[in-house]
């Protein structure tokens, strides 16, 4: 059922009912795992890891140092920034003028760079708070690199550890991010409270919708929903919040790697009427910056010829870093036909 909403955000946009993405239980056959997973990302780009292996006791420590933080005085979160490129930052993002309702911690996942920043996140416990983030991301990051190498096998490409030994590569540029939306209770005061609110206020944009530049994000919320993903133009799918659970969702990079086979999908994070804040941790797997992102012979075949040409990563954030938020990279790198340096 589509619905149009009550507060657009453009002209002409909707907004569907709330969907359940795909739910992939990890604990299946491995090769009906590899299947589930291949479909997942051809057809939404988007899914739900269940019974994934990471300690809960990981994820609710990570979530408390988090919230711990962002309870804090404005005056003494902003010593943690600004996030140019890492730390804290609030309503800007990234260098080009991309603003939203969102406060977030951005690090980069090499522990000598959590350590640095852990000292002025949390000056009171800078170790702790180093050693839950290294904790939380050395688990998350084994989950993704169990994920790529399914995703590979799926895919029926011989080297079954090419995806992940990109992300493993101890000079990975992945990064770790923590987003904090606020509740209603913002605007509660100017509002006429003896009528309910709907759940989303689509005229409050947490995080603007964008593409993930990287090979693949694991995001974990808590129980307060905002996450939309874009499956036709125009129309936005709220997704329901899980915190049992991981959503999954393919980057500009593994798109590219999967000569397209796989969908880097826009998606964005709406402010709810909530009276609890949202808080998600995104972790964003990325190869290093000098890797060559080029596609496996598997995938490329005459009815699917080359679709991108050959990158380095450092190339592929540099055009993302100097674009704003919602804007398309990945098809600056589309090869064009009369291209004289590529063959198929
Ligand atoms: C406006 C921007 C913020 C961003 C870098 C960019 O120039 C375009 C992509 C943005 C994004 C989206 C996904 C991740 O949250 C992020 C860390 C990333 O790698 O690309 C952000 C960047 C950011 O906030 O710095
Ligand atoms: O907070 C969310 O649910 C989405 C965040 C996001 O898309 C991002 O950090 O790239
Ligand atoms: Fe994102």
């Amino acid at each position: 059922m589509v619905l149009a909403t009550p507060n657009p955000i453009l002209r002409g946009e909707k907004v569907e009912a709330n969907i359940e993405l795909p739910t992939i239980d990890l604990l299946g056959e491995r090769s009906e795992v590899s299947r589930q997973i291949v479909k997942a990302c051809e057809e939404f780009g988007f899914f739900k890891v269940v019974n994934h292996g990471v300690p809960h006791d990981i994820i609710s420590k990570m979530e408390e140092e988090s919230l711990s933080f962002f309870s804090k005085p404005e005056a003494q979160k902003q010593l943690a920034g600004p996030a140019k490129p890492f730390g804290y930052g609030c309503k800007t993002i990234g260098f080009n003028g991309d603003m939203g309702e969102v406060e977030y911690i951005l690090l980069n996942t090499h522990p000598l760079s959590i350590a640095h920043h852990s000292k002025t996140i949390s000056s009171n416990n800078p170790t702790k708070f180093s050693f839950t983030v290294s904790w939380y991301i050395e688990a998350v990051k084994g989950l993704a690199c169990e994920i790529l190498d399914l995703m590979a096998d799926g895919l029926r490409v011989s080297d079954t550890k090419l995806f992940s030994r990109l992300i493993k590569d101890s000079d990975s540029d992945s990064l770790f991010r923590l987003n904090h939306y606020p509740n209603n209770d913002y605007c509660s005061k100017d509002r006429d409270t003896s009528s309910p609110l709907p759940p989303y206020d689509h005229s409050r944009v947490g995080f603007g919708e964008h593409s993930d530049p990287q090979i693949l994000t694991l995001l974990r919320s808590n129980d307060v929903g905002g996450l939309q993903i874009s499956l036709d133009d125009n129309v936005w799918v709220p997704v329901a919040p899980d915190p049992t659970a991981f959503c999954v969702n393919v980057g500009d990079v593994l798109q590219a790697m999967t000569n397209g086979r796989f969908v880097s999908v826009r998606h964005r994070a709406i402010v709810t009427n909530s009276h609890k804040s949202r808080l998600s941790m995104a972790y964003f797997a990325a190869p290093a910056l000098n890797a060559l992102i080029s596609v496996p012979k598997e995938v490329v075949t005459a009815e699917k010829p080359r679709l991108y040409r050959p990158f380095t990563w450092a190339e592929y954030k540099r055009t993302t870093y100097s674009l704003r938020l919602g804007d398309t990279r990945l098809n600056l790198f589309r090869i064009c036909k009369d291209d004289p340096q590529v063959s198929n």
